[in-house]
């Protein structure tokens, strides 16, 4: 991409997606929990955002609710100017495929194909010609450019997250979500991911939405999200390290860091 278009993009104020007061239950009467409840939050085009909370706070929930994994209950999800709740099952599975990309904990590559097949697969999914010239800077920038006829299996953890980065990039998705990526990394692996991502949104105007329990994880963001009890119970902006954790400890003990 030029660097005008890349800057044109991360330029860009507008939401690349919305949650307005979302409401998500699972189950019903008295085993019924409120995994969302009123969760409402901008992403904005071009950046780099990190959601954090406390384990069982719904940022899987989240995140599966603003990729279009999953329907809500109540409020509003939209990618863009789509509102998710309006569409049918096989159309959020069409938005999915043309302007979503993942990155899982678990790398999720399709062990049978080779490092290059599995970039090329959500194109080919979404019945369009890969973009080669971009999948082929994705890949040096990567470092990936001697591994792509190996299969997942013959490469490092670090260099597989790296292929599922560039498979989550290279149709040039709206918007990407990347739970846990860094779950199962080494730190320099995850170090290098991390400053990957980075550089996809301030670098090539993507707009990346990271799930991560880690605070180093996080500080790599513009701007970390915390989740309580299914809402939004905060934000930090240009985080760092401490700035994290303490937030995180007062989303976590409330009670007693009151009484000190
Ligand atoms: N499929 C499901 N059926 C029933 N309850 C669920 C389901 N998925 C999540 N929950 C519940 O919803 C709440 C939010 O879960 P969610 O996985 O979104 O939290 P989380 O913040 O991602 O947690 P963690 O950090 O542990 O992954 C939890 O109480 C969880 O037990």
């Amino acid at each position: 991409m030029s660097i005008d278009t890349a800057a044109t993009r991360a330029a860009q104020t507008t939401a690349a997606a919305e949650a307005r007061d979302v409401v998500k239950v699972y189950g019903r009467g008295d085993t019924a929990v409120r995994a969302l409840d009123g969760a409402t939050l901008s992403i904005p085009a071009g950046r780099f955002t990190a959601v954090m909370g406390p384990s069982g706070s719904g940022k899987s929930t989240l995140m599966h609710a603003l990729a279009g994994l999953d329907t809500v209950d109540g409020g509003q999800v939209l990618i863009g100017d789509t509102d998710l709740g309006r569409l049918s099952e096989r159309q959020r599975t069409l938005l999915r495929r043309e302007r979503v990309g993942f990155v899982f904990q678990g790398f999720n590559l399709v062990p049978t194909l080779t490092a290059e097949e599995n970039i090329a697969l959500p194109a080919a999914l979404a019945g369009r010609r890969a973009d080669r010239a971009w999948i082929g800077e994705l890949v040096a920038m990567l470092g990936l450019a001697d591994r792509l006829r190996h299969r997942p299996g013959e490469l490092s953890g670090g260099q597989q997250q790296r292929v599922a980065v560039a498979r989550a990039l290279a149709t040039r998705p709206q918007i990407v979500f990347a739970d846990e990526p860094t779950g199962n990394l080494d730190s320099r692996a995850g170090e290098a991911l991390l400053g990957f991502l980075r550089h996809a949104a301030h670098g090539l105007g993507q707009t990346i939405v990271m799930v991560t329990h880690d605070a180093g994880a996080a500080a790599y963001a513009d701007r970390v999200v915390f989740l309580a009890d299914g809402r939004v119970a905060g934000e930090l902006p240009d985080p760092d390290v401490p700035a994290v954790l303490s937030r995180m400890a007062d989303i976590t003990a409330p009670a007693t860091r009151k009484g000190k």
